[in-house]
């Protein structure tokens, strides 16, 4: 019996088998030293050891007086104790080296604490004298100091390989004096839609044509995946046009998306142009919404290129499903592809035999618990559903149906991973 979902493709793989396919072929961009605020979300790719303790030096936590604590332990009200004021250490003053015994200093907050104080007493238990200060209340040995290395020491591991740097990591990273990091660079993308139809968004719209909103929905999610996203926007049906425009593009490209062009029409540039050059894959995924789809590789670089169909939530579902994960094994950020997480279906859906369906949802937490309602029909022209929607349910190949209160595995497609 022919296969009904494989229609005149060929050949016909499964969503796992296409991507183990692409990841395989898939290498993480070298990594090279970047500035700390280039290296925001990236995965760094060195283990990170402290070469100086935090804090560097003992210092004051406190604004107030340096002292010995035996020359103040009888200080109270009722019987203070008055000592000379020496000098005074402000934060980034190192100035004074030793405290005589006998004798307080001004230290600030901060600041450096100077051989032979081991105690700093506040502000508040004193006359904040300037020659001679009165201190009422004696602090505990150690008080308001801040020993060095109490936070890092040196050969501390900060953070390791893998790490994906967030604002805590890139302040202790310049805390312990590091300007620059190696990590593996967001790759480039270039986003290419191809259709003679297609109109900037911004322009008139003739009867017969429409807005080009693939190249804005897949240069966003590149760009929400990491990734620098260069819109090239429309190319139309014309496969020299084409071939010109990738090729004008592949100098700053680490990856190539098209859409559109790519399934049984008269018109199907993308597959036209690329099919001769014999290093692009075309065929059908048992998927749904994107079953066509082409994976391979252009150029004197072998640029990955990602060909996806041209409606729009077949553009959307294959990005999530192949291009975000190759984006993410380019930036060497673990897992690949996105988790699902587990919901209860509140609304029946269908699905057909041998593919595995993708069905738009709005998942939410009630109660505690996670559910998952449908959005929509299954039209993958319907874009008005898919940007009501913030998940995907996972439907199985081999499931035509599930109940409403089944529990499903869901893609929450907003969330960082
Ligand atoms: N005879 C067959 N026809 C089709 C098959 C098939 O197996 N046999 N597969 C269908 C499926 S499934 C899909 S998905 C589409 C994929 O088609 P293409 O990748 O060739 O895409 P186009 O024909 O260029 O466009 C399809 C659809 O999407 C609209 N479109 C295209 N680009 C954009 C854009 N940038 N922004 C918004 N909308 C876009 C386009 O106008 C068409 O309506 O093929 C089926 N046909
Ligand atoms: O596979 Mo097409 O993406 O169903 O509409």
């Amino acid at each position: 019996m022919p296969d009904p979902a494989a229609g005149a493709h060929p050949e016909l793989l499964t969503v796992d088998e296409h991507r183990a396919r692409i990841l395989e072929a898939i290498e993480p961009l070298p990594d090279f030293p970047q500035p700390l605020m280039d290296a925001l979300g990236l995965a760094i790719a060195e283990d990170v050891v402290a070469e100086v303790a935090l804090p560097s030096f003992d210092n004051s936590a406190m604004d107030g007086y340096a002292v010995r604590r035996e020359d103040v332990v009888a200080a109270t009200d009722e019987t203070p104790v008055h000592l000379p004021v020496v000098g005074e250490i402000g934060a980034g003053q190192g100035g004074l080296l030793a405290l005589p015994p006998g004798t307080a200093a001004k230290i600030m907050t901060g600041a450096p604490v100077p051989a032979g104080a081991d105690s700093v007493v506040p502000y508040e238990w004193t006359d904040r004298g300037v020659a001679q200060v009165r201190i009422s209340a004696a602090p505990t040995l150690g008080q308001h100091i801040r020993p060095m290395g109490d936070d890092v020491a040196v050969g501390d591991v900060l953070v390791s390989q893998g790490t994906v740097l967030g604002p805590r990591h890139l302040g202790l990273l310049a805390a312990v004096g590091r300007a620059t990091v190696r990590s593996r660079p967001r790759p480039r993308v270039v986003v290419l839609s191809t259709g003679s139809e297609l109109r900037d968004p911004g322009t008139p719209l003739g009867r017969d044509s429409i807005y080009d909103g693939n190249s804005y929905l897949l240069a966003a999610a590149a760009r929400r995946t990491g990734a620098i996203a260069y819109r090239v926007g429309i190319v139309p049906d014309q496969p020299h046009a084409f071939l010109d425009a990738l090729h004008d593009q592949l100098v700053r490209a680490d990856l190539v998306v098209t859409s559109g062009g790519v399934s049984q029409g008269d018109y199907d540039v993308v597959k036209e142009a690329l099919t001769p050059l014999g290093t692009v894959w075309f065929g059908g995924i048992r998927m749904q919404p994107g079953k066509p789809q082409g994976f391979g590789h252009v150029g004197d670089d072998r640029t990955p290129i990602f060909t996806l169909p041209g409606n729009p939530v077949s553009s959307y579902v294959s990005f999530e499903q192949f291009v975000l994960p190759a984006i993410r094994k380019l930036m060497g950020r673990t897992p690949y592809a996105r988790p699902t997480v587990p919901a209860r279906l509140t609304h029946a859906i269908g699905s057909p035999a041998g593919r595995r369906q993708l069905v738009r949802a709005e998942y939410g937490v009630d109660a505690g618990a996670a559910y998952a309602t449908p959005v929509g029909g299954h039209g993958s022209h319907l874009i008005g559903d898919l940007a009501s929607s913030n998940a995907l349910v996972v439907v199985p190949e081999d499931v035509t149906s599930v109940a409403a209160g089944t529990q499903v595995q869901v893609l929450r497609l907003d969330e960082e991973f």
